[in-house]
């Protein structure tokens, strides 16, 4: 998307053919910076830190990580040492493995010295496809946004609440529960999305307002135990959320705090939609409550924050108190019925193995 008027990809191969660049999400929502990765550990670190973070955009930087290693050693087996030092980075986004399993298929079977071209090249269509996959969940989606746009009065707002960051940022570009969002309102229907802050690491305070902003959409950043009552009084059209592993029986794990929003949506007759690509889609599971497997990060996550102070430093606080224990799950899962429908980049699917099988027949052979 679009940053001061300069079209942006999350990440892209270095014109010097140094490494790879990034945009370093850790510095939002007050700076926008952007570093580079130059070998396999740089890559496994962004991942990790979260200086690059969201499903999508996980893979595709992990389909880099590979082609950095093989840069520096295209033999066998540091294809496979590359390749299981990214997988253990994080446990929960399926498309982490999704882009190892096929970068390790396709490598493996290139003679070593053509290697790290060959890597740098699938990387490249990884980001290029998710490009094109989250323009279609986008024109999907933006079907069921025009709808509920006609039962609202000229010039009234779509209301969308949106749960962490699917957005661009979470992607190569468009995002997934994002690109509904931002088609719509490009094309004139009038949009507003409360922004769960989404604590403890705030992707939404941070990262989906900074990018709304940008675009120039109108929004409003809430507490997260805001959005019941927000549904309550009948202040949100739909939800919409992304997700990072999605069982083949439509069970979605998403960022910690999705699971109440849809109880909530449920609740009160909200429509709680999932936007995702079929890479984020494990045909391997089927029950997301036992077999997803859920992150779980520093407490201090929990009982410090940082923030920009009025003289311009950034700075740390603690906001537990002292001697606390804390937890830190990042992940839940909503089982598949409290979902209303699945936006994927082949249309909006009920959340049920017969629909999503349907609708990606190739991939249930894959897996298989
Ligand atoms: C389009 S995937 C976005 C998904 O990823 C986020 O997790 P994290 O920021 O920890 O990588 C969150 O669950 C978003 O919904």
């Amino acid at each position: 998307m679009k940053v001061n008027g300069e079209k942006y990809r999350t990440i892209w191969p270095a014109e010097d053919g140094s490494g790879v660049v990034i945009i370093d999400q850790t510095k939002f929502p007050h700076t926008f910076e952007t570093t580079s990765l130059l070998d396999l550990e740089d890559a496994a670190h962004a991942i990790r830190v979260m200086q690059v973070r969201g499903a999508p955009l996980i893979g595709a930087t992990a389909a880099f990580g590979v082609a950095l290693g093989m840069k520096a050693d295209p033999s066998d087996e540091s294809l496979h040492a590359a390749c299981d030092t990214l997988l253990a980075t994080r446990p929960t986004a399926v498309n982490l493995k999704w882009a190892l399993d096929i970068a390790r298929k396709r490598l493996i079977q290139i003679a070593p010295e053509r290697r790290a071209h060959a890597a740098f090249e699938l990387a490249s269509q990884i980001c290029d496809d998710d490009i094109a996959t989250n323009m279609a969940i986008g024109m999907h989606g933006m079907e069921l946004i025009t709808e509920i746009a006609k039962k609202k009065r000229p010039g009234e707002p779509v209301n969308v609440l949106t749960h962490c960051n699917a957005g661009w940022l979470a992607t190569v570009d468009w995002g997934t529960a994002t690109a509904p969002i931002y088609m719509s309102h490009d094309s004139g229907i009038p949009v507003h999305v409360w922004v769960d802050e989404t604590r403890p690491r705030n992707q939404g305070a941070f990262l989906t307002a900074w990018e709304l902003g940008h675009h120039g959409v109108p929004h409003t950043v809430v507490v997260d135990n805001a959005g019941g009552h927000l549904m309550q009084h009948g202040k949100v059209d739909l939800v919409i959320t992304g997700t990072d592993r999605t069982t083949a029986d439509g069970d979605v794990c998403n960022k910690i705090g999705t699971y109440l929003k849809a109880l909530a949506a449920r609740d009160n007759g909200v429509p709680f939609y999932v936007a995702l690509p079929s890479s984020t889609i494990d045909f391997s599971l089927s029950d997301g409550l036992s077999q997803i497997p859920i992150e779980e990060r520093s407490g201090t996550e929990v009982s410090h924050i940082t923030g920009l102070t009025e003289d311009g430093r950034t700075e740390t606080v603690e906001i537990v108190a002292p001697g606390s224990d804390t937890a830190n799950p990042a992940f839940d899962v909503t089982p598949a019925r409290l979902v209303t429908g699945l936006i994927t980049e082949r249309g909006v699917l009920e959340a049920n193995r017969k629909a999503i099988v349907k609708a990606f027949p190739e991939r249930m052979k894959m897996s298989a």
